[in-house]
Formats: C-alpha cells, sequence, structure tokens
C-alpha cells in the first residue's frame, strides 16, 4: 500500500525559516501527524488542513518542537470540536508528557481535567514489534539515542519508511535497515554543522555508502540550509510542505 508524506515543517528546534520537524502521513484515507511542535498549529493552518482532519498523532520525543503544539490540540479537542483525537504515545514517553510537559496547562480539577486521558484517546505503544496504527499503516518504534537519558524514538513504517526524529548519527542501523529489512526510504535529522552532538550531522551521513544516501532526505536542518545545496552527496533536503510518494 503506497504511503505519502508531508513534512508541516522541517526545521531545525530554532529554525526561524522552517517550521518545526514535524510530519503528516497520509495512507489509505488516513491522516497521522507524527509530532506535533510549538509550530504545529500554524503549519496546518497554512496547509488548510483542519486539525479536526487528523486522525492521530505520534510523538517521538519530549521537546518542544515535537510537542508543544499539544496543549492547542488538547484545548480545541475539548472545547471546539468536542471529540478525542488518538494519541499514540511510547510507553517511555507517557509519564513526562504529561508530569513534565503539558500538565501546567491542562490541569484542572475543577473540571475533573487530571490527565491526557482527559483530553485524547491515549494508546500506549508498548512494544517494538510492528504495529498497526490505521489500516494499511503500520510502525515499528526503534529506540534511539538523541539526549542521554531521555527516551527518542526513530519509526519504521511499513518496514519501508525510516523516520529518525531526532537522533544521534548510527550507521550500522541505517546499513542494516537497508540491506536487510529492505527499507527503501530514509529521513533523517540533519545539522549542518558538527559534531551533531545530538543530532546527525551532514559529515556523518555523508559517511554513509552512496546506495543508501541516494534513498534519503534531510530534514531538521538549520536557517542555513541553502547555503549547503550542491554539498550534500548523493542526498537531497526534504522540502517543506511538498507531498512525497514512497510506493
Ligand atoms: O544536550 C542538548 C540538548 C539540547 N540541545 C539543543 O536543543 C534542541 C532541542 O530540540 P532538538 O532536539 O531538535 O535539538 C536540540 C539542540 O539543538 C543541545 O544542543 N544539546
Ligand atoms: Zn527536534
Ligand atoms: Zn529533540
Amino acid at each position: 500500500m503506497s504511503l505519502q508524506i508531508q513534512m508541516i515543517g522541517t526545521g531545525s528546534a530554532f529554525s526561524k525559516k522552517y517550521y518545526n520537524n514535524n510530519a503528516l502521513v497520509y495512507s489509505n484515507g488516513f491522516k497521522l501527524l507524527v509530532d506535533c511542535g510549538s509550530t504545529a498549529p500554524r503549519a496546518l493552518h497554512e496547509l488548510k488542513v483542519p486539525m479536526d482532519d487528523i486522525d492521530g498523532i505520534l510523538i517521538t520525543h519530549i521537546h518542544a518542537d515535537h510537542v508543544g503544539g499539544l496543549e492547542e490540540f488538547a484545548f480545541r479537542f475539548k472545547y471546539t470540536y468536542q471529540k478525542q483525537i488518538k494519541l499514540f504515545v511510547p510507553a517511555p514517553l507517557l509519564d513526562s508528557l504529561w508530569n513534565h510537559s503539558l500538565r501546567g496547562g491542562l490541569e484542572n480539577p475543577s473540571e475533573g481535567l487530571h490527565g491526557l486521558n482527559d483530553y485524547f484517546q491515549v494508546i500506549a505503544l508498548r512494544d517494538t514489534t510492528p504495529i498497526q496504527l490505521f489500516p494499511g499503516l503500520r510502525v515499528q518504534l526503534i529506540a534511539t539515542v538523541h539526549i542521554p537519558g531521555k527516551p527518542s524514538f526513530a519509526l519504521l513504517f511499513n518496514d519501508k519508511v525510516f523516520y529518525s526524529s531526532d537522533t544521534v548519527f548510527d550507521y550500522s542501523l541505517l546499513v542494516r535497515l537497508y540491506e536487510t529489512r529492505q527499507c527503501e526510504y530514509f529521513l533523517h535529522d540533519c545539522q549542518l554543522t558538527s559534531p551533531g552532538l545530538v543530532h546527525a550531522s551532514l559529515d556523518d551521513l555523508l559517511t554513509l555508502p552512496e546506495s543508501v544516501q541516494q534513498q534519503l532526505l534531510l530534514m531538521h536542518y538549520d536557517d542555513t540550509k541553502d547555503s549547503y545545496m550542491g554539498r550534500t552527496g548523493n542526498m537531497n533536503f526534504i522540502e517543506q510542505h511538498r507531498l512525497y510518494d514512497f510506493p
């Protein structure tokens, strides 16, 4: 089944030119929002995608450029749309997402609002085996290293499309996925300057075999991206708002 991805933003956390690196995954008539950063509501508005047209949100880790838009989603779904959207959360993030990120704005005992479940239809992802999110859309969580001690997850859609979210470079994971898992496409975060520290740097990614680079699109880049055109080996930058088909 074909899958399409539209980045609603492609920027690094501090970009002022691009929205936060969040994606809409289209499959079989369903729309999944991958990460919901602070700029997601505005980016969706610009794309004319109403929030309540989205079937679910999946979170990869707890940074504002990946979860900062959830408070607006929570309020809009509760008070405007009066329904719940599916929120897919890797189990290790659940406690932190509420207690360390959203609780300050969303907790309201006077209205009986005490937790994530009072706003969202929370679906905890407890496994690293592939699970079906919607008919025709499967995801496998891959634990990655991003900030020491803080869980972060890459995603593998339908065994075919790897989405790194934020991670340090992992050469062997990428090559193994390409060689043994028949993974055909890679969307990877890219810090343009070295060292990457908490991201994969462009220099890191340039060490990948040509065959993998050809299948890899760079995302989560900073505002100097244009000056790197022609300096990315066999890799291309993914463009914000363009719809990509992954047949
Ligand atoms: O140990 C740290 C923690 C954070 N940071 C910066 O803060 C940003 C947070 O969002 P991000 O994960 O997209 O990118 C991160 C980096 O730019 C860092 O350089 N080192
Ligand atoms: Zn980020
Ligand atoms: Zn991050």
